[in-house]
């Protein structure tokens, strides 16, 4: 090898040695620093350091924390879960986590690790910082301290804008569906025996959905399309300055599927289901409140509809409903007799989607009916050919053969029987006769 190629290559290894001793002494000096020093010293130290780095770097650094004021910082809980999708195995420390109703185990960044993502070309570094101070205010005790957590990014500083404006807004956009994907849907209905009113929750575990639904395919079809183009038409209600909100009214006799309607959409859309059963609320005061919390919270509403409130009050219920901001909100009514609902109701903009739900025969029941007074079959039997087939027009076609042949043969026996009968009878006939004659 060269004498040059040799010594630069003995540079460079000089060069990373230094500076993977000096990152190994910062780690040292700062675990030593947070295990011995004051916090206020230990803060001093290190604002000292980062101002000396910070005056020969071109770097910027935008400090995340956890809380403003009292307030969760969105951009830091989006950044949580940012990260636990981006972070690799150049981590060596994770925090892993399950709370009981999430569906998969979480991995977290622990406290000091660093992780360098890349976003259109461009480095940003993400470190998890964790300070203790002493709690001063709240706290009689002098030795009760206070953790505050903070992520660093750092990047180059040409980058800000890239920053503020693209990267720091795709990772909350992608931490809304990420937390949307994975959430379970849970259904929330009004606790009014307590003041204040309040929702309590619940995990829907409904195992109802599109599939399970007996419904006209058509009509099941077209709402599947409904609901697709609902939930992708953010932009375009936008624009056209309209709340980005559907309403469906479900009517038909009890018993008929609308909860279970309601269900299958829930767990289509990954919504969660607020409850309003109207006749529930007695006072006007419950009904506010019900409304209130609808507002804040709602994403996919039953409304139960009776007849107790007045239409005008109504109007405003639901107008009141609708007119709320926000994302995305679905309203279900749900009743058994549409004929009685004032027309005002029943038009777009408060109910865009109107479905009946019935107990429609199929056009094969009354000729199922019509053959199986006649033939003698087992219900096992019917079960068994129900059975062999999917689709139900076909199911209900092999049943109707199967209960042809069930009927020929009930007749052939009958006719059998009854040329038994007749010889039994011709010859009875004739030894009565031949006894007559002897
Ligand atoms: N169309 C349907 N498809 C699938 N299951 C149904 C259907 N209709 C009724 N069911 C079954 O019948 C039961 C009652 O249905 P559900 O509670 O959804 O009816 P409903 O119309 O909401 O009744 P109500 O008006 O009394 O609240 C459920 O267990 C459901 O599984």
């Amino acid at each position: 090898m060269p004498k040059s190629t040799t010594s630069k290559l003995a540079r460079a290894k000089t060069i990373v040695t230094t500076v993977g001793s000096i990152a190994a002494t910062a780690m040292v000096v700062r675990s030593v620093a947070r295990d011995f020093l004051p916090p206020e010293f230990q803060e001093y130290l290190y604002f000292g350091f980062t101002n000396l780095i910070n005056k020969f770097s071109t770097d910027l650094t935008m400090v995340i924390h956890e809380m403003d004021g009292l307030n969760m910082n969105e951009i830091y809980n989006a950044t949580e879960v940012y990260l636990a999708s981006r972070i690799s195995i150049e981590i060596r420390r994770l925090k892993v986590t399950k709370i009981s109703n999430d569906k998969m185990i979480n991995v977290a960044m622990e406290i000091d690790q660093e992780f360098i993502d890349t976003y259109n070309g461009v480095k940003f570094k993400w470190c998890l910082i964790s300070k203790t101070s002493p709690m001063r205010e709240q706290s009689s005790n002098q030795n009760d301290m206070i953790e505050s957590r903070s992520f660093e990014l750092t990047f180059h500083q040409k980058y800000k804008d890239l920053t503020l404006n693209d990267y720091l807004p795709f990772i909350l956009n992608y931490s809304k569906t990420r937390k949307q994907q994975d959430k379970s849907v849970k259904i929330f209905t009004v606790d009014d025996s307590n003041f204040p009113t309040s929702w309590t929750s619940a995990n829907l575990d409904h195992p109802s959905n599109f599939a399970t639904m007996a419904m006209d395919s058509d009509v099941k079809e077209n709402l599947i399309k409904d609901l697709d183009r609902f939930v992708a038409r953010r932009e375009y209600y936008r624009k056209i300055g309209k709340a980005w909100k559907r309403g469906y009214l479900l009517y038909g006799p009890p018993g008929t599927g609308k909860s279970s309607l309601i269900a299958a959409m829930a767990n289509y859309l990954n919504f969660d289901i607020y409850d309003l059963e109207l006749t529930e609320l007695h006072d006007r005061d419950a009904i506010e409140e019900a409304k209130a919390l609808a507002l804040e919270n709602q994403q996919l509403g039953n409304v139960d509809l009776v007849q107790k409130m007045t239409l005008s009050g109504f109007l405003n219920f639901v107008d009141g409903l609708w007119s709320s901001c926000g994302d995305e909100r679905i309203i279900i009514f749900t009743t058994n007799k549409k004929d009685k609902l004032d027309p005002a109701l029943l038009r777009p903009g408060r109910m865009d989607v109107h479905i009946h739900m019935s107990i429609d025969k199929h056009s094969l029941f009354d000729k199922i009916e019509d053959l199986i007074r006649d033939a003698k079959i087992m219900p096992a039997e019917v079960a068994e050919q129900l059975l062999k087939n999917d689709d139900p027009d076909s199911a209900l076609h092999g049943l109707i053969e199967l209960l042809v042949v069930k009927r020929t043969e009930e007749e052939e026996k009958l006719a059998a029987k009854g040329m038994e009968q007749r010889l039994d009878d011709e010859l009875a006939t004739k030894q009565n006769e031949n006894n007559q004659k002897d």
